[in-house]
């Protein structure tokens, strides 16, 4: 599949994983964090639009407690996320602040997507920080969001709040880092030969059944998650890629429609026939 289109994304959306942010399941990959730092930025001063949706809260918040477990009690996790949230965005602003560039937060609850004028309000505040030039970085607020029937403010992972504040603010191209290459056709961490899936034109029951969960216990989405959110993507006919944040260097590559990771976008050809009928 041709990735020209990828050259001539603007506003690009950018999700890192829990799996990616630790170095193990209670230790930061700083250099990690400096080398995404480092790419956004120069994106950002290249003239592209870069939004980041960060997961790590819960990770950084056991890292900063020396905890070794995840614990069960939602208070406790409360408490790991508020002491994580502050000590994940300390560390981004200081690496971002090496590069020369503002960087902004938001925490987000997903009752936004049910209040229209809370969600115009969240694209006010992203738009306002793209506007000067501030790159946002965006979270769940998970210190206080809820999973309660008749009022569900949580999203428990962050591929799914990416794919909405992608589609909030209109971006070209949601990017998901994470700790896999991409798709494959089964979990690469349990069966050896499995195969990187290159391009996928349809969510079907094909693609969807390749799908496991989590690959940490700090981490909460899986692939699963990750297909909703291109299915998301494709249905607003936007792109998403699913690539490894090893080296987060490969952003560049994607922008320059190198075949790397997983892309996701609706067949053209599909699309064609579709505009002819
Ligand atoms: N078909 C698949 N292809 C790739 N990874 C898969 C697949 N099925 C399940 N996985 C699992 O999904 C994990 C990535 O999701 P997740 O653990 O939520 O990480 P992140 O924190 O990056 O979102 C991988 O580590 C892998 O164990
Ligand atoms: N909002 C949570 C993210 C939960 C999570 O791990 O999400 P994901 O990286 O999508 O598997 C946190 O910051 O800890």
């Amino acid at each position: 599949m041709n990735r020209d289109i990828l050259k001539e994304c603007k506003r690009v959306v950018i999700k890192i994983g829990t799996n990616s942010i630790m170095k193990s399941p209670t230790k930061v990959d700083y250099h990690k964090i400096d080398r995404l730092a480092f790419v956004c930025s120069s994106l950002q001063q290249q003239g592209k639009e870069v939004v980041l949706v960060s997961s790590g809260a819960v990770g950084v918040g056991a890292s900063t407690l020396k905890m070794d477990k995840y614990p069960s009690a939602v208070a406790e996790q409360q408490a790991l996320a508020s002491v994580g949230q502050s000590a994940l965005m300390n560390l981004y602003s200081r690496f971002f602040q090496h590069y020369e560039q503002y960087v902004g937060q938001i925490l987000m609850t997903r009752d936004i997507i049910n209040y229209p004028n809370s969600y115009a309000n969240c694209n006010t505040s992203i738009n306002s920080l793209l506007d000067k030039n501030i790159i946002p970085i965006i979270n769940e607020n998970d210190a206080v969001s809820v999973d309660e029937s008749g009022h569900c403010t949580k999203f428990g992972e962050n591929d799914t709040l990416a794919a909405v504040v992608a589609e909030l603010v209109d971006a070209d191209l949601l990017i998901i880092m994470s700790d896999v290459d991409g798709l494959y056709d089964s979990n690469p961490h349990t069966n050896p030969d499995a195969a990187l899936i290159s391009y996928v034109g349809e969510i079907d029951t094909d693609i969807l059944s390749m799908a496991g969960g989590a690959g940490s216990i700090f981490s909460t989405g899986g692939m699963e998650t990750k297909l909703k959110a291109a299915q998301k993507m494709m249905s607003i006919n936007k792109s998403m890629m699913i690539i490894s944040a090893e080296n987060p260097n490969i952003i560049f590559d994607i922008l320059n429609g190198e075949d790397v990771g997983t892309f996701f976008k609706k067949n053209e050809a599909e699309l064609q026939i579709q505009g002819d009928e």
